[in-house]
């Protein structure tokens, strides 16, 4: 405003930055680990977006990436290079001390091993405590907190009882309670139900389910479980260190989701990855054309040139 009263030109306005209303924005992200001289490109220039509110699966093939990246989410690794934020949370600048603050209050963390998720001494109130008590919560409060995280859950009945009492489907939603005692924004959770048979697995899911519906958190589950990533509106595959495809499924409120639609991600360059199937089909190799066709665009083959020119 001052500038107008100045008769000063006004300022060029700024395209708002990528995924700035997004409550987890990983843009180009890169992470490389170094063993005994040998470099693995475990993340090569990943972009993902995770709305304030939602529940997605993140599936793909053994070594594609999925657990390096919820640790980078974690703020367990850090990334090699590229954007990571979380909650306004830029994971690439931590200090020692917001890392602490990060990975107590941001994000709850829950694996795959139902007995690593606990403590072997500790009650189910005891370990919901534990965090709560680390961050300082009044007695009280922590008591309140650790009761109502038990009952929503479903697990209740184990507040007294010790992981060795407790089954594995039991571990794992007191696991979910202590990941939410200090109310994170984001559950990030690695094959939750990879150790459990499929009726004890939908249990898992479900309380899943009411972290994000009932308790708020935005959810991210890494799963190899299609029954689990069959049932979230939205499954995102990752292939060799980058997002390849999507799939949706229109939510119909309660626990039915519409048909699921898949997509191919296009990155911020503008690549989309066609699948093989397609391009063997039309013989697509290195050079396509491209046409805009009113609403959409088609990709046709090259016409064997090469194969021509002398
Ligand atoms: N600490 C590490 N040091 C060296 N290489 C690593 C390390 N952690 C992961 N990697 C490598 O990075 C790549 C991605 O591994 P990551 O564990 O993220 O895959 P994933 O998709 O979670 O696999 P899985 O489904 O088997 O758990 C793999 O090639 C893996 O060997």
């Amino acid at each position: 405003m001052a500038g107008v009263g100045l008769g000063l030109p006004a300022a060029p306005e700024r395209a708002p930055e990528w995924g700035h209303d997004a409550l987890v924005v990983c843009d180009n992200l890169v992470r490389i680990y170094q063993s005994e001289g040998i470099e693995v490109q475990a993340l090569q220039g990943l972009d993902l977006l995770v709305h304030a509110g939602e529940m997605i699966a993140l599936v793909g093939a053994s070594g594609s990436g999925k657990s390096t990246l919820l640790q980078v989410l974690a703020g367990v690794d850090a990334p090699t290079a590229g954007r990571a934020r979380v909650a306004g949370h830029d994971l690439l600048t931590l200090t020692r001390a917001e890392r602490l603050h990060y990975r107590r209050h941001i994000v709850g963390f829950v694996r795959q091993q139902t007995a690593r998720n606990l403590v072997p001494y500790l009650t189910g109130r005891e370990v919901v405590d534990l965090p709560m008590s680390i961050a300082g919560t009044p007695r009280g409060e922590r008591a309140e907190r650790a009761e109502h995280l038990l009952t929503t859950l479903g697990v209740a009945h184990c507040a007294d009882r010790r992981p060795d009492q407790m089954s594995g489907g039991e571990q794992q939603r007191v696991a979910i309670a202590v990941a939410l005692a200090n109310a994170p924004r984001v559950l990030l959770a690695d094959e939750p139900t990879g150790e459990l048979d499929s009726e004890t697995a939908q249990e898992v899911f479900d309380a899943l389910r009411t972290a994000n519906r009932d308790l708020g958190a935005t959810v991210v589950v890494v799963t190899h479980d299609p029954s689990v990533s069959g049932q979230v509106a939205r499954t995102v595959a990752i292939r060799d260190g980058r997002t390849s495809s999507e799939v949706l499924r229109a939510d119909g409120g309660g626990a039915t989701l519409g048909p699921a639609e898949e997509y191919a991600v296009m990155d911020r360059a503008g690549r989309v990855q066609v699948p093989r199937e397609f391009r063997e089909a039309l013989e697509l190799t290195r050079r396509v054309r491209l046409a805009l066709t009113g609403d959409h665009v088609e990709i046709r083959s090259d016409g064997h040139r090469d194969a021509e020119t002398p």
